[in-house]
């Protein structure tokens, strides 16, 4: 392919065909097409229910209790000829609610995002042993590696998950509300770490619901009724307007001091009443 066709066409870290989800007798996602560029940040939002879970979870292989039809290709290649272990070192996932490893110490719970890297039942050696520190120090949590995550408040438990997806050292990660339960400051330091993995060459994928948040990425996908309503960049002024439109003109996307933010439009509403 020529130069000026690839920077037309940026390489894609992820595409995606005709993605349908039925759980029982209905059907979630509605045959969704996405393509996801490589070396970039794109964020997925909509509101409550639209299927923006259902549609990381199917993209990425791990939906369980739906079935799932979708043709998904990960770094050009098919998803379903991908070797298991070549493709959890390929696509690192941080999802919600995951309760199975409570017990565990956090720096047990980091270093599973290294068993993609290790031989069957061969122990950790020392470059596993160095990306969970670094990724322990990357989220600030290098301190409680010695504490069950049982014992950690919500938003050290989702600095202890993100070190842990860090740690793969993955091309594409998926993160599903990542900024769950994290304070201002360490949300901030979410996304200069999503920023340093992109300047890196690697690509991101984040459901939030943090809409300024998300406005900061490259581009947003935007969702509602288990379909994809808009895919643009973050700083088209199309995609603010499907952003209002999604969200049923209860917000509005502005400039301030130099990025783009959504706040709640509140005083319609009090204007009318
Ligand atoms: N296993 C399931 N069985 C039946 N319905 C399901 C199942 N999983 C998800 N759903 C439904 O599919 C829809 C999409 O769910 P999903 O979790 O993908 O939405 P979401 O956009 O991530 O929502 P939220 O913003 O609330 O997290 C919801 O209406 C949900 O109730």
């Amino acid at each position: 392919m020529s130069r000026s066709l690839q920077s037309v066409h940026p390489p894609l870290a992820l595409e995606a065909r005709n993605v349908r989800v039925q759980a029982g007798d209905r059907e979630i996602l509605h045959g969704i097409d996405l393509d996801i560029p490589a070396g970039r940040w794109t964020s997925i939002v909509g509101p409550n229910g639209a299927g923006k879970s259902t549609l990381l979870k199917a993209v990425s292989g791990l939906l369980r209790h739906a079935s799932v039809d979708a043709d998904v290709r990960l770094m050009g290649r098919p998803l379903h000829g991908i070797p298991a272990r070549e493709r959890a070192r390929s696509m690192a996932w941080l999802g919600q609610n995951e309760t199975a490893m409570e017990e565990l110490l956090v720096h047990d719970v980091v270093m599973l995002g290294r068993l993609p890297h290790q031989a069957w039942l061969a122990p950790a050696g020392p470059a596993d042993f160095e990306a969970v520190e670094q990724a322990l120090h990357m989220t600030h949590a290098w301190q409680w590696r010695s504490r069950p995550l049982s014992q950690l408040s919500g938003g050290e438990r989702q600095r202890v998950l993100l070190a842990r997806a860090l740690c793969v050292q993955a091309q594409l990660l998926l993160m599903d509300e990542p900024l769950a339960n994290l304070d201002p400051p360490h949300q901030t330091d979410w996304m200069h770490i999503v920023r340093d993995l992109v300047s890196a060459g690697n690509t991101v994928v984040s459901v939030l619901h943090e809409v300024s948040i998300a406005l900061q990425a490259d581009d947003m996908v935007i969702m509602a009724n288990g379909r994809v309503q808009h895919h643009g960049a973050c700083a088209d002024p199309a995609t603010h307007a499907a952003l209002e439109q999604v969200f049923e003109n209860r917000i509005r996307v502005l400039h301030v001091d130099g990025v783009w933010v959504a706040l709640p439009h509140w005083r319609s509403r009090a204007a009318t009443t």
